[in-house]
């Protein structure tokens, strides 16, 4: 099977080689050509060029994309996307004046998905799973990766994990699993944390492991949640368990946690709305990716990740969703590159860099994701027709995508 699209108007984020991070400066340039084709053969990009040189290439399907924009599918590196049920009663809650904190200490968020979870099936889990999972990549996303954490109990984590794998199973888009035992001290454990974090390293990861069910390894470092002493056993183990670290930090307070994952080599430290210039000269050392989620200071109100900071200061960033039921009930990737260019103030080449091969590289798969490089999977979006791609951050709310395709076929 091969697709040629032909007269894109813009596609963007060509690349000649086969670039796997954009940092600092160079995160403004995102190479376009005009007057475009892309030629799709299975699931691969094997060529692209001027309409010019469109010449005697032939193909199962033409696509005639005149007065649209090409570009690489999102690749959303932070979600909890498998969760039951909603939140929307802690919302209103929310808007009536109580504070995430708040509901938290009085056993509701986090907590009160796990409950839920823990009384819903597998195949009901995995039915909602898959809605949400279908409607984000209608949406351009076409690559994800999803963490557990709404368990807390062994069964309830390795019944999250293996939606995860079904879910991998039967999608074709790229879908990266990550064990997040350590997201919240369950009621049981309320005056025993460490008694929790003995359970999480001596019998959650290694069960994990055994059925190969996680690739990254996840701990809310947070005040009211896991400091850093909690962390590094999590960490540690997850290490020993083949797990690389991939970690939720400086939400709330900035206490080490960045330093704590830089330490692990973990691949990416996400969240970062509250992020200091020992964080950032940490970072710097480093290759981990930072993360922010900007649908989550939204929802939440709270700061938004210093991004345009990290990026003058020479640093990378991935922009995700958070997709998750008490933080972000949105795993809308347009939204969330509109979000980063209005309020952290990243000019459109920026955030479309961190959305697609910044994002990519923060799931560990720049290699074949992210960009539009001959022999990298052929995950696309095309637009409806635009004036040009400063309408995907600018018209935010707007469904601009009229097409994706993934891994060579239309989704
Ligand atoms: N902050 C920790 N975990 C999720 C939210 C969890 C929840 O409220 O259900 C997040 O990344 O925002
Ligand atoms: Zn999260």
């Amino acid at each position: 099977m091969s697709i040629l699209i032909t007269n894109i108007k813009e596609l963007l984020q060509v690349r000649e080689t086969n670039v796997t991070i954009v940092k600092g400066k160079d995160m403004k340039t995102l190479p376009i050509l005009k007057n475009a084709y892309v030629l799709i053969e299975h699931d691969t990009i094997v060529e692209y060029g001027s309409m010019e040189d469109c010449i005697d290439i032939d193909a199962d399907e033409i696509i005639d994309a005149t007065g649209k924009i090409v570009l690489p599918a999102w690749c959303d590196s932070h979600t909890h996307i498998v969760y039951a049920g909603d939140r929307t009663q802690e919302f209103v809650d929310r808007i009536n004046g109580l504070s995430y904190e708040d509901i938290a200490n009085r056993g509701g968020g986090i907590l009160n998905s796990a409950e839920t979870l823990q009384n819903t099936s597998e195949d009901d889990l995995y039915a909602q799973a898959s809605k949400r999972l279908t409607e984000v990549v209608k949406l351009g996303t076409g690559a994800i990766e999803i963490k557990s954490g709404y368990g807390l109990t062994i069964d309830a984590e390795l019944k999250m994990l293996r939606v995860i794998k079904r879910l991998k199973h039967d999608f074709p888009i790229s879908i990266k699993p990550t064990l997040l035992a350590a997201h919240a001290i369950p009621k049981e454990f309320k005056d025993n944390k460490s008694g929790f974090i003995d359970l999480v390293v001596n019998e959650m990861i290694p069960a994990v492991a055994k059925e190969n069910l996680a690739e990254y390894i996840d701990v809310f470092c947070e005040k009211g949640y896991f400091d850093l002493e909690d962390t590094e056993r999590v960490l540690k183990a997850g290490i020993e368990h083949r797990m690389t670290p991939k970690i939720h930090v400086n939400q709330f307070n900035a206490f080490g946690g960045v330093t704590l994952g830089v330490k692990y080599d973990a691949l990416s430290v996400d969240h970062l709305e509250e992020l200091n210039d020992d964080d950032i000269a940490v970072l710097k050392t480093s290759n981990t990716m930072p993360v922010a989620l900007p649908s989550c200071s939204y929802f939440l109100s709270i700061p938004y990740s210093p991004g345009r900071a990290m990026i003058d200061a020479g640093l990378p960033l991935a922009l995700a969703t958070d997709y998750n039921p008490g933080s972000t009930p949105s795993g809308n990737m347009n939204f969330v590159v509109s979000t980063a260019c209005i309020k952290m103030k990243l000019t459109p080449e920026e955030a479309i860099n961190a959305a697609t091969i910044n994002g990519a590289y923060a799931m560990g798969i720049s290699n074949l994701y992210g960009s539009i490089c001959r022999g990298k999977k052929a995950n696309l979006i095309i637009t409806k027709e635009l004036p040009s791609y400063y309408h995907l951050p600018y018209a935010f709310g707007e469904n601009g995508i009229e097409t994706v395709i993934i891994n060579g076929e239309k989704f």
